[in-house]
């Protein structure tokens, strides 16, 4: 089966990078898409335009909102919300759902969230925690945007990417996976609290045992 794997930086991945050359694996694509929604969504469409994966695999690095969750545990998400979509009223943000401008359960939503109907799931796949994502352009790092996604959207991490990747599988009907491990927690921003090491090693075991899962390696 053709696997792809979608990751916003080559850091990310780079193990994986370097142990699909070592096993001469070539059954997997890895797509460096860039940080953010945009690039993702713009990525993702190009390669579906032309290609159609078995499986694709978003794998990246997250802030949690669960400080019970240690850094470095990798997380299945399993349903996606874009976080800061949406208009400032009176000190309030809004979303395109309460604005009206979308519809609740207008496709490929489920009463307003991505969510994964796992249509494909490898049975090596070590049973993670399955988790809700929330994603947005900035990451959050005030007091009250923490409490504002926490009471709308009650996520468990936060990414850049991960709604732009849900809508992308879902629209072109390709079976997908997110998997995210905790690098930092969602919280008032201090960079040296961040475990980036540990997190892309983590996420990158992972992900080798769900590949060779796959295509049987
Ligand atoms: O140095 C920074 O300020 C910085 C900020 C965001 C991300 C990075 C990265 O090096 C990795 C890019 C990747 O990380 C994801 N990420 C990680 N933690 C969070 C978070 O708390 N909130 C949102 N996104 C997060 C994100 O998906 C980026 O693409 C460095």
């Amino acid at each position: 089966m053709k696997v792809l794997v979608a990751a916003a930086t080559q850091a990310e991945v780079k193990p994986l990078l370097d142990w699909l050359e070592e096993t001469k694996t070539r059954e997997v694509e890895v797509l460096v898409t860039g940080i953010g929604m945009a690039a993702t969504a713009y990525s993702l469409g190009k390669y579906f335009a032309k290609n159609r994966p078995g499986i694709a695999i978003q794998a990246g690095i997250a802030g949690s909102f669960r400080h019970e969750r240690p850094l470095g545990e990798v997380l299945l998400v399993t349903r996606e919300i874009f976080g800061d979509l949406g208009a400032e009223d009176r000190g309030q943000f809004t979303d395109l759902f309460t604005i009206g401008l979308w519809q609740h359960d207008m496709h490929p939503f489920t009463h307003h969230y991505l969510i994964n109907p796992l249509t494909l799931f490898p049975e090596n796949l070590q049973p993670l925690p399955q988790v809700t994502g929330v994603t947005v352009n900035t990451v959050s790092g005030e007091t009250a945007t923490i409490a504002r996604l926490e009471q709308l959207y009650q996520p468990d991490i936060e990414s850049m990417e991960g709604a732009a990747f849900h809508y992308a599988c879902l629209v072109e009907g390709v079976p997908f996976l997110q998997l995210r491990s905790v690098s930092n927690y969602v919280e008032i921003r201090d960079k040296s609290k961040w475990n980036i090491p540990l997190a892309v090693k983590m996420l990158n075991d992972t992900l080798k045992e769900t590949i060779a899962g796959l295509t049987s390696k």
